[in-house]
C-alpha cells in the first residue's frame, strides 16, 4: 500500500492555494525529549506514517490518521501566535511530507529553530536544526502479541479503536511491512552526516540492547561522521505515567551501564497523555 494511502487528498480547492500539510494537532508546550527538553516550544504534528509501531503514543497520525488541511501561511500564523522561538516539527512521520520542506524553510526564514522529529527512514534536505531521530527497534513492530489487549497500559486502549477498520494489529497485517521498513542505513547515514542529531531510541529492557549496539555498529561503518556516544538516548517506553513508572528506572539504569545518555518524557510527567501535551 502506498503511503499516500493512509492520508485523504488534499481538498479541490486548496489546489490554487500553494503548500499545504495534513495537520493533527499544533500546540506550545515544553519539549518534553531529548537534549532541548525543557525548551517552550511550538509542536506542528502532521498526520501519515509509514511505520506502526505498536506503541506509538501518536494512534491518530499512524493507525488512524486525522487531520485538517492547512496552508503554511495558516501553520505559519498560528505559531507566530505563541511566544516561542522553537518550532518542533513531529508526526506521524514529517518527512513523508515534501511540503514539510517548504514549511521548515519558511520557519528557517523568521529565525526559528527547527527540531525534527523522524523515525530516520526518509532523508530530505531541508534547513533543519536539529534532527531528532528515533530509529524502530524489532520491539516496535505490532505483532499480534503486542497489541493493546495484551502490552499496552489499560489507561490507553480505546474500545472505539477495535471496532473500527483502522485496528488491525491483532492480525499482525503491518507486522511485515513495519519490519522490512522500519530501519533504512542509507536514510539514517545521509540524515546523520547533514544535520546535528540525536539518536533517540525508544526501550523496554535489556533486550532492546543488542540491537542498538549492532545498529550503531552499522552506522559507525557507514556514516563519514563520527557518531559519538552521548549522541545517542535512551528513551523509557511508556505514553502513560503508569506505564513510565514501570520503565524509567530499568532504561536509566541501562544508560549508566551502556554510557549513553538517559532522555526523560517530560510531557508525560507533567500531563500524562493529555492531547496537545
Ligand atoms: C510519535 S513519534 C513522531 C515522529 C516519528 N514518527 C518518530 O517515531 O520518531 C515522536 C516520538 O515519540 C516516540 N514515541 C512514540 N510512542 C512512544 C511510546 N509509547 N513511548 C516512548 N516513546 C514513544 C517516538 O519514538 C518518537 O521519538
Ligand atoms: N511536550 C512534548 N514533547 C515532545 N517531544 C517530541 C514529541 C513528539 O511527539 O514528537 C513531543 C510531544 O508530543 N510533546
Ligand atoms: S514511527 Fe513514529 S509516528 Fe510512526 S508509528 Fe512509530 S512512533 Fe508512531
Ligand atoms: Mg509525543
Amino acid at each position: 500500500m502506498p503511503v499516500s494511502d493512509s492520508i485523504d487528498e488534499r481538498p479541490d480547492s486548496d489546489a490554487t492555494a500553494g503548500p499545504s500539510l495534513p495537520i493533527n494537532e499544533l500546540f506550545y508546550s515544553l519539549q518534553g525529549e531529548g537534549t532541548l527538553a525543557g525548551v517552550p516550544s511550538v509542536f506542528v504534528r502532521t498526520s501519515g506514517c509509514n511505520l506502526r509501531c505498536w506503541f506509538c503514543d501518536s494512534y491518530h497520525t499512524s493507525w488512524e490518521p486525522t487531520h485538517a488541511w492547512m496552508s503554511l501561511e495558516e501553520i505559519i500564523a498560528e505559531i507566530e501566535g505563541h511566544d516561542a522561538d522553537h518550532v518542533v516539527l513531529t508526526g506521524g512521520e514529517p518527512l513523508l511530507h515534501e511540503e514539510s520542506v517548504d514549511l521548515l524553510e519558511a520557519l528557517d526564514a523568521r529565525g526559528y529553530h527547527t527540531t525534527v522529529e523522524t523515525n530516520g527512514t526518509i532523508h530530505r534536505e531541508a534547513p533543519i536544526d536539529l534532527a531528532s531521530i528515533s530509529p524502530k527497534l524489532a520491539s516496535s513492530t505490532p505483532t499480534p502479541e503486542r497489541d493493546p489487549s495484551g502490552e499496552m497500559p489499560e489507561e490507553s486502549r480505546d474500545d472505539e479503536r477495535r471496532s473500527s477498520g483502522a485496528m488491525n494489529r491483532e492480525d499482525g497485517e503491518w507486522a511485515e511491512r513495519h519490519e522490512s521498513e522500519r530501519i533504512d542505513m542509507e536514510a539514517l547515514a545521509a540524515l546523520v552526516e547533514t544535520y546535528e542529531f540525536q539518536l533517540k531510541f525508544v526501550v523496554t529492557d535489556e533486550g532492546d540492547m543488542p540491537e542498538i549496539l549492532e545498529l550503531l555498529a552499522d552506522l559507525r561503518e557507514v556514516a563519514d561522521i563520527p557518531v559519538r556516544d552521548e549522541d545517542v538516548l535512551l528513551m523509557p517506553e511508556g505514553a502513560t505515567r503508569d506505564r513510565l513508572a514501570e520503565t524509567r528506572e530499568r532504561v536509566a539504569n541501562l544508560a549508566m551501564e551502556y554510557g549513553f545518555r538517559y532522555t526523560p518524557r517530560l510531557h508525560v510527567d507533567l500531563w500524562n497523555d493529555a492531547p496537545e501535551t
